[in-house]
């Protein structure tokens, strides 16, 4: 037999006493308002603390590891631009210069390997067709950054005319301007082409060997880009700001009057022909912006997203991001990202980086399977990578540490592999496979997998991701899902803690 409400002892307890005046009432209505007030004080109470504890939280720390041009500053760029989009603004201005320097030495490359051709005719020197042993031939050297003195190959002379001399005329102010933006720019606008550093993870090496080995001093802050953004920073006296902004004026005014020739001299047949027969492939090379130039060499340009995620400049030192996420699931949430240098001198640099990081980006660019590093022309690209990923799966620091893998450049690998570059020319172990993405992707990815399973000190997962990171679109739900899984260790360490 069920109680009645009336007889539940809890309800019992808390109905008014039957015989009470109302004076008694009153003081009762007035003990338990307080009651209610200091209940909810305490709520309130208990509510910011939450709230301080959340905003106290640790940050969360990324690091971006992979050799130089494997694309770690492209992922960051697009980090700040799908989850903080103010940052990503505010350093739009200063990608101009960068995008700049990146077109004009796309012309320069081009007129130097025009100036060599037609002196090279004009003295008629035999080539023999069947010499196809060169350096810059096999590995596609990037013209773009580190042109080469490669005399084009077989085939009928070349007809340069009138209009070549002229062009070339017409476009030697370009080499001044590249100087000045190099100038601007610093160190960072010069790719390396030779290092002393002949090991992949030079962050192994004792204290005392990595010191020397140093490049620069780490933790570099973003110095060009201050120096570039008067407006966010003015820091510098007003003559100076005057003097560097006519300077600027100067360079995009000389670009701009040379818009129509610039787009000349890359549409024209011949020039074509010998970039062709060079088989310098100036379009897949890093910062080409000469497909743009009608709307990149204009007085008034401003750098879309997809510029800026494209631009071109090396990363010196270490470079510190921090960003509050404006959104996604970790809204509010601190991250602090940190950018490296990739080249094998700048790689020394990276181990204080290693202590407390939450996940690191491997950035392993696999269309590079046929070129060589940049700074030491004896090194394939991918064999670097191979042993770079080696390295740090097997740091001891790293063991407990997330390693999110992007194999890059896909887009490349697979344009690479419709002309007819086969891999097993480069990779012997790929053997009769078919030379399709897919099977590509497959097997490449296959062996990273194997270094991780065998050279990490204990077992860790294996996260993986196919990136092209100029892509902006299909990388935003890349780095969605990266996200999630950085945020979930972290959380776990948090609760460790
Ligand atoms: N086509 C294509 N280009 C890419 C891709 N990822 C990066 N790039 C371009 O390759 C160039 C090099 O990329 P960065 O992000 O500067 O390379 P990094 O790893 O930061 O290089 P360092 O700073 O020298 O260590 C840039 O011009 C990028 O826009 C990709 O997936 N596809
Ligand atoms: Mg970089």
């Amino acid at each position: 037999m069920g109680r009645s409400m009336e007889e539940d002892p809890l309800t019992l307890a808390m109905s008014p006493p039957p015989n009470e005046t109302p004076e008694e009432r009153q003081a009762r209505e007035a003990r338990e308002a307080e009651a209610q007030r200091i209940s909810d004080e305490i709520d309130e109470q208990i509510r910011k603390e939450k709230e301080a504890r959340r905003k106290k939280k640790r940050p969360v720390k990324v690091l971006l590891l992979g050799q130089s041009e494997s694309g770690k500053t492209a992922t960051l760029k697009n980090f700040q631009l799908t989850y903080s989009k103010r940052e990503f603004a505010e350093e739009r201005d200063s990608w101009r210069a960068v995008i700049q320097l990146n077109l004009v030495r796309n012309v320069n490359a081009i007129l130097d390997a025009l100036t060599q051709e037609m002196s090279a005719s004009s003295v008629s020197t035999p080539v023999s067709p069947n010499d196809s042993d060169d350096d810059s031939i096999d590995d596609h050297t990037h013209i773009a950054t580190v042109p080469k003195a490669a005399p084009a190959k077989a085939g009928p002379k070349l007809k340069f005319g009138e209009k070549h001399r002229v062009l070339k005329l017409r476009l030697s102010p370009l080499q001044r301007i590249q100087k000045e933006l190099e100038k601007r720019l610093g160190a960072g606008s010069l790719e390396p082409d030779s290092t002393d550093v002949t090991s992949a993870a030079p962050f192994e090496l004792p204290a005392s060997r990595k010191r020397a080995l140093q490049e620069f001093s780490i933790n570099s802050n973003n110095g060009w880009k201050s120096a570039l953004l008067r407006t966010v920073r003015p820091a510098r006296p007003e003559s100076d700001q005057t003097k560097k902004k006519d300077t600027e004026d100067e360079i995009t005014e000389v670009i701009a009057s040379c818009r129509e020739d610039m787009k000349a001299i890359w549409e024209d047949p011949v020039v074509r022909e010998l970039l062709n027969r060079r088989k310098a492939r100036i379009e897949d090379s890093p910062g080409f912006f000469l497909n743009d130039a009608e709307r990149v060499a204009v007085r008034s340009y401003q750098p879309t997203d997809d510029d800026v995620i494209r631009a071109r400049l090396r990363t010196l030192g270490v470079q510190e991001y921090r960003f509050v996420f404006d959104h996604g699931r970790t809204v509010g949430q601190t991250w602090h990202m940190f950018d490296v240098g990739g080249t094998r001198s700048s790689r020394a640099a990276w181990y204080p980086y290693f202590d407390d990081v939450d996940a690191i980006i491997f950035l392993a660019p696999i269309s590079c399977f046929d070129e060589k590093l940049a700074e030491d022309r004896h090194v394939n690209r991918l064999e670097d990578s191979y042993l770079l990923w080696r390295s740090v799966c097997s740091t001891k620091l790293l063991s407990r540490t997330q390693i999110i893998l992007f194999l890059n450049k896909c887009d490349l690998l697979q344009a690479k592999l419709m002309r007819g570059v086969r891999i097993r020319d480069h990779v012997p172990s790929f053997g009769e496979r078919r030379n399709d993405l897919p099977t590509a992707t497959r097997y490449f990815q296959q062996h990273f997998k194997e270094i991780s399973r065998q050279f990490s000190p204990v077992p860790r997962p294996f996260y993986v991701h196919l990136t092209s990171v100029i892509d902006i679109k299909s990388t935003a739900a890349t780095l969605g899902a990266v996200e999630e899984s950085i945020l979930r260790d972290h959380l776990r360490r948090a609760d460790l803690m």
